[in-house]
């Protein structure tokens, strides 16, 4: 039986004298008064432990040492609230303590590395880093060297970073070029960029497997490295679905301690030939329309999405279609339960129970065998048709495209929005700033999917395909991220208790 590090001394922070204490999960330390009474306690996880320093260190606004032999520094995740967003910003915490020998210093830090080792064993050791320097306000090279590059240096990462000088370079470094010894892949850029180091790692680990991504039947493998995300973009959806903030400072921190999310991806064929895969929006119509016009006004930055989102609308198009989709259990979840996928989502575990760790074997009988339902097919004239497999909250759409969906539970969220006059529509695309229900309106459906064949032309995670009939399925968490899921400040949940998780892990809609 592995026996359990503890270790409790009287230690020294400044002036003050502190009872600190590393047993199991956890490393807290008191502040004891002149009469022994115990004062304010601080109380962090171990996995949240970013690094452990011998000396007096700080590392902004550069790294400095004071190299004495009896104090140490520990730097960990200390969590604020964000404002405006829904997640929690986490920031560098850091407390230097003074031991009364070197002897018990020592100790110390070797008792906290060796837990830190022991309590979150997915910390990356080398991480292959990919920055666009052209993405969203084009600050993608500042925010990784002055932002990330000095905690990853902390933290005891090595990096090997490339600067990207065209489009596509990093999914074809990861198609074709040698891997070994790299933990995860980050990319610093926005939801295009994510989108290449998606495509290069789903094909490699396919490549290595000999499966064929052109077939639409074909249990994909899941990807052995983790994905890091550094937001720099315009959207930074997928980081905002997964993270609950745009804060790079938050998303490193993430990466450092090894956090695991894992996420559904839809890949899209047409005919037997592998088009994309998305995780977050794939749209026809004014979605389509927009990444379309936005296209031609690269130059305005993350604006062009406004400006060719208001110049679609008025142009007040809609479009005839058919589409077919395979309904998901219902009896596991719904679109509209006014559930909200969180960290520890219990709709998601209760799904990676049975997908990991064989989760090729059970992806392909969800979708083959052990389904429910019948194929159902809707045809008329739309405004959009759009498919997530996760909120796809952002910045723009704090609650997202389908506040309800799930990140990693195997299913995709269909949203048909009927043709319909253009303020019913402007209706429905301003809910989506709110928190009010953008399915509660007629013109509107949404249904729980596991797969959509479907004639149109798509924006698929910010490219236009080029194929309108398209067939999408969804793999169950096919990758994972260096992330939770969102962590929620306060909120109001399900128990109707503030911060305090409900029984099904999820909580109500605010
Ligand atoms: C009257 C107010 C209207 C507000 C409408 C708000 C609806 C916002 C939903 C946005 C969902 C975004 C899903 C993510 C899409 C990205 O993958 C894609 C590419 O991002 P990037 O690589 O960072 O450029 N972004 C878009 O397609 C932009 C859609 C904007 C729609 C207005
Ligand atoms: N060096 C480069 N030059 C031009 N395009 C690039 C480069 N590196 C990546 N890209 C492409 O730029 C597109 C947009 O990148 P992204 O980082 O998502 O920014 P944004 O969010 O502003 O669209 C992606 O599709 C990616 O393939
Ligand atoms: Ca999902």
């Amino acid at each position: 039986m592995e026996t359990e590090l503890r270790l409790e001394s009287s230690l020294w922070v400044g002036n003050k004298r502190y009872r600190a204490v590393l047993s199991g999960w956890h490393f807290n330390w008191t502040e004891v008064d002149k009469k022994n009474r115990d004062k304010k306690t601080i109380s962090v996880p171990v996995a949240e432990v970013v690094g452990v320093e011998e000396g007096r260190v700080e590392i902004l606004p550069r790294k400095s040492v004071e190299d004495t032999d009896k104090d140490f520094t520990v730097f960990y995740v200390k969590r604020s609230s964000s404002g405006s967003s829904y997640g929690l910003l986490w920031r560098l915490g850091r407390i230097q303590f003074s031991c009364p020998s070197r002897v018990l210093r020592d100790q110390w830090t070797k008792h906290l590395r060796t837990a830190l080792k022991t309590h979150s064993p997915l910390r990356p050791n080398r991480l292959l880093v990919f920055i666009n320097p052209f993405g969203g306000k084009k600050k993608g090279r500042k925010i990784y060297h002055s932002l990330v590059a000095p905690l990853f240096e902390l933290a005891g990462i090595s990096s090997h970073v490339i600067v990207t000088e065209r489009a596509n370079q990093a999914r074809d470094h990861l198609l074709k070029k040698d891997l070994k010894g790299f933990d995860g892949v980050v990319c610093v850029g926005g939801d295009g960029m994510f989108s290449e180091i998606l495509h290069g790692l789903i094909g490699r680990t396919q490549q290595e497997a000999g499966l064929s991504e052109n077939d639409p039947t074909v249990a994909l493998q899941p990807c052995p490295l983790h994905i890091g995300i550094i937001p720099a973009g315009s959207t930074d959806c997928v980081c905002y679905a997964t993270v609950g903030v745009i804060d790079p400072v938050t998303s490193a921190l993430h990466i450092i301690i090894g956090d695991s999310q894992p996420l559904d991806v839809c890949s899209v064929h047409q005919a037997s030939a592998l088009m994309r895969y998305s995780v977050s929006l794939l749209g026809y119509g004014f979605y389509g329309d927009v990444l379309a016009e936005s296209e031609k006004h690269r130059w305005m930055g993350p604006l062009r999405y406004d400006y060719s989102g208001t110049m679609v609308y008025l142009s007040n198009r809609s479009y005839a279609g058919i589409v077919q989709y395979l309904p998901a259990d219902p009896l596991l979840s719904s679109p509209r339960d006014r559930t909200r996928c969180l960290s520890g989502c219990s709709v998601c575990s209760r799904t990676t129970e049975r997908l990991f760790p064989h989760s090729s074997v059970y992806t392909s009988c969800l979708s083959f065998c052990a389904f429910p339902g019948e194929w159902v097919s809707v045809e008329g004239r739309f405004r959009c048709v759009s498919l997530t497999c996760m909120s796809s909250s952002c910045p723009k759409s704090p609650l997202g495209l389908s506040p309800s969906a799930h990140l990693a539970d195997g299913t995709g969220d269909l949203i048909l929005v009927w043709d319909t006059h253009p303020l019913g529509f402007l209706k429905f695309l301003y809910r989506h700033t709110s928190t009010q229900d953008q399915f509660d309106l007629p013109f509107v459906e949404v249904h729980r999917v596991k797969r959509v064949p479907a004639k149109s032309v798509w924006n698929c995670d910010g490219e236009i395909l080029s194929s309108t009939e398209i067939l999408c399925r969804i793999h169950g968490q096919l990758v994972r991220l260096y992330a939770r899921g969102i962590e929620e400040g306060a909120a109001v949940h399900n128990c109707g208790k503030e911060n305090d998780k409900c029984q099904m892990g999820c909580t109500l809609i605010k």
